[in-house]
């Protein structure tokens, strides 16, 4: 089986290097390709796998095409590749948004599985969502399923209106928590903090925080209370988000990404 991933930014990289890693797929089997060409040169130098500019040169040996361009580019790629590819080969979209019959349509393909992975997929954590055409048989949807797992975990879905959700969940969602992160750190460097000490504090409250979650059956709002004593400092500090009306915001933000996702398919 060959796979060629287009794209070769944050999420294609992620992707071309875990698939390599497992030996899921022998580096002579990975093609990666990108239209910058200092990124395409840069990546020869320091990568295991073939690269190219050109996608004439090695889209007809793929099997399994992987799409990890921004959805804005698809009109120059689709233009580009729809006399090239045929019927036999499976793209798997990564983008956000992109419905499978704008991909069947723009390609004049059948077999497509529209994914969304997140960040965290660049050290094996990731978690992606997938849903498939009815065009996609069992064993290439396990194959499928193999590929995604080498980023972490994959979670198949019944609906692109699903996808569009774990957007707004898993796929948009580590920068929410990057966005906590920053803002408790900005919080530590104005109570006095080095930038050295506020990144130990946060970064290690945040992993043990998720250590205890994951280790136990018990819900965050649980474990809030395990932290938070009657009248202490915690509770201030709950207090003040409830006040605030954090949770909903929260909230808001998520259904923020989840109809943006909706609307970049329109
Ligand atoms: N980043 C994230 O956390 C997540 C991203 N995604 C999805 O993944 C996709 C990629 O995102 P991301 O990796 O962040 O984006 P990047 O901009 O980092 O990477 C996209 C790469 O594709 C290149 N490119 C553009 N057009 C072509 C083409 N026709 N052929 C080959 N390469 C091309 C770009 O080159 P150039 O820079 O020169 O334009 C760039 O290097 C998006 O669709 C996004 O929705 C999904 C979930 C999470
Ligand atoms: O922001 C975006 O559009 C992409 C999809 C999910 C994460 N990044």
């Amino acid at each position: 089986m060959k796979v060629l991933v287009i794209g070769a930014g944050n999420m294609g990289l992620a992707y071309a290097k875990a698939l390599v890693k497992s030996e899921l797929l022998s580096s002579d089997n990975l093609m990666i390709s990108d239209t910058d060409e200092e990124k395409s040169k840069q990546l020869e130098t320091i990568s295991r796998f073939d690269v190219y500019t050109d996608l004439a040169e090695c889209l007809p040996a793929a099997d399994i095409i992987f799409i990890a361009v921004k959805p804005y580019h698809i009109d120059d790629l689709f233009g580009n590749i729809k006399s090239k590819i045929t019927e036999d080969q499976l793209v798997i979209s990564l983008m956000a948004g992109v419905t499978i019959q704008t991909i069947q349509d723009g390609l004049g393909i059948s077999k497509v599985v529209r994914a969304m992975p997140n960040l965290p997929a660049q050290v094996g954590k990731g978690l992606t969502s997938f849903t498939a055409s009815e065009t996609v048989s069992r064993l290439e949807l396990s194959t499928v399923e193999n590929l995604l797992n080498t980023t972490g975990k994959s979670v198949r879905l019944d609906t692109e209106n699903d996808i569009d959700a774990s957007t707004g969940i898993s796929g948009s969602g580590p920068a929410y928590v990057f966005y906590f992160m920053q803002s408790m750190m900005d919080a530590a460097k104005k109570m006095g903090f080095s930038d050295h000490d506020s990144k130990v504090l946060v970064s290690q409250t945040f992993e043990g925080a998720v250590e205890l979650f994951n280790k136990s059956d018990l819900s965050p709002q649980s474990w809030m209370n395990r932290v938070a004593s009657k009248g202490g400092t915690t509770r201030a500090a709950l207090d003040s988000m409830d006040d605030n009306n954090v949770r909903q915001l929260i909230e808001d933000a998520a259904y923020a990404a989840f109809d943006r996702a909706v609307e970049l398919g329109k």
